[in-house]
C-alpha cells in the first residue's frame, strides 16, 4: 500500500520527554495559581475549570481545582482539560521567549524533507491543538507549523483507542492503511494498527535508555531516529 500521509506523536517522538517533563510541566505547575486567578472568569478557561470541578464531585473552589490540576501534572495525566489549560499557560512562556520547544534534529530534517516531497504531515498528541501549534511554532528549529496539514488531540479520542485512529483517517480523507503513525508508546501503536494504520516505534535512547526489542516492540517496526524512516 502506498503511504499517503504521516501522523506523528510529539513527546518522545519528534521531541524529548525531558523537555516536556523538566521545562513545560514545571512552568505550567508554577503559573497555574496566577493564571486561574487572572483568567478564571474567561469562558474558554472557565469551561475547563468547571469540567475539573465536576469530575471531582462538583464542590471544588478554584483553589482546590488548582491543586487537582497540579496533582495531575505530577502524575502526567493526559486529561483533555489539563492539556487545554496547559496550552494557554505555555503561550505566555513561548511569547516571552522563556523557552523554545525541543525537536530532535533528525525529526526536523525528515519532516522538512517529507513535506518538500509532497507527503502530507499530521500531528496527534495528548497536548491540545493550540499547544501543538505553539510547540512547532516556537521550536528549536524555528517555526515548523507550515509543514503540517492538520492537528489532532484527545478531543477526537484517547490515543490508546483504535476508534480515534479511524476518526483521524476519516478526517484526513484517507484509508487507515494509507497512513503511518509514529510514536514512542507501544500501546498507541497497537491502537493505530488495530485501526489499520502502518506504524513505527520511535525508540529514542535519550528517553528510553533500555532499547526495546523483541516482545517489547509488539511487532512494530522499530527505529531510533527519523533518518531511518523511508516512507
Ligand atoms: C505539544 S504539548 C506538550 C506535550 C504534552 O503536554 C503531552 O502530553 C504530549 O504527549 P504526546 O501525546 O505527544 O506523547
Ligand atoms: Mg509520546
Amino acid at each position: 500500500m502506498t503511504i499517503r500521509a504521516i501522523l506523528t506523536d510529539i513527546e518522545g517522538t519528534t521531541s524529548s520527554i525531558s523537555f516536556v517533563k523538566d521545562v513545560l510541566f514545571p512552568y505550567a505547575r508554577r503559573a497555574l495559581p496566577r493564571f486561574v486567578a487572572a483568567r478564571g472568569k474567561e469562558p474558554a478557561v472557565r469551561k475547563w475549570l468547571d469540567a475539573v470541578a465536576t469530575e471531582n464531585g462538583g464542590m471544588c473552589d478554584d483553589r482546590m481545582v488548582v491543586e487537582v490540576l497540579q496533582g495531575w501534572i505530577d502524575e502526567d495525566r493526559k486529561h483533555t482539560a489539563l492539556k487545554a489549560l496547559q496550552g494557554m499557560i505555555w503561550a505566555d512562556g513561548y511569547r516571552s521567549a522563556d523557552f523554545s520547544a525541543h525537536i530532535y534534529p533528525d525529526a526536523a530534517a525528515a519532516l522538512r524533507a517529507w513535506h518538500g516531497a509532497g507527503l502530507p504531515l499530521y500531528v496527534y498528541s495528548s497536548g491540545s491543538v493550540p499547544a501543538q501549534r505553539l510547540f512547532f511554532g516556537h521550536s528549536d528549529d524555528g517555526d515548523l507549523t507550515s509543514l503540517f496539514s492538520g492537528w489532532f488531540d484527545t478531543e477526537i479520542g484517547g490515543k490508546r483507542d483504535a476508534d480515534s485512529y479511524r476518526r483521524i483517517a476519516e478526517a484526513i480523507g484517507l484509508a487507515p492503511s494509507e497512513i503511518v503513525f509514529l510514536s514512542d508508546v507501544v500501546e498507541e501503536l497497537d491502537a493505530a494498527r488495530t485501526a489499520g494504520m502502518g506504524t513505527a516505534l520511535i525508540d529514542r535512547l535519550q528517553d528510553y535508555p533500555q532499547p526495546r526489542h523483541g516482545n517489547a516492540t509488539s511487532g512494530h517496526a522499530r527505529v531510533e531516529s527519523f533518518s531511518e524512516l523511508t516512507p
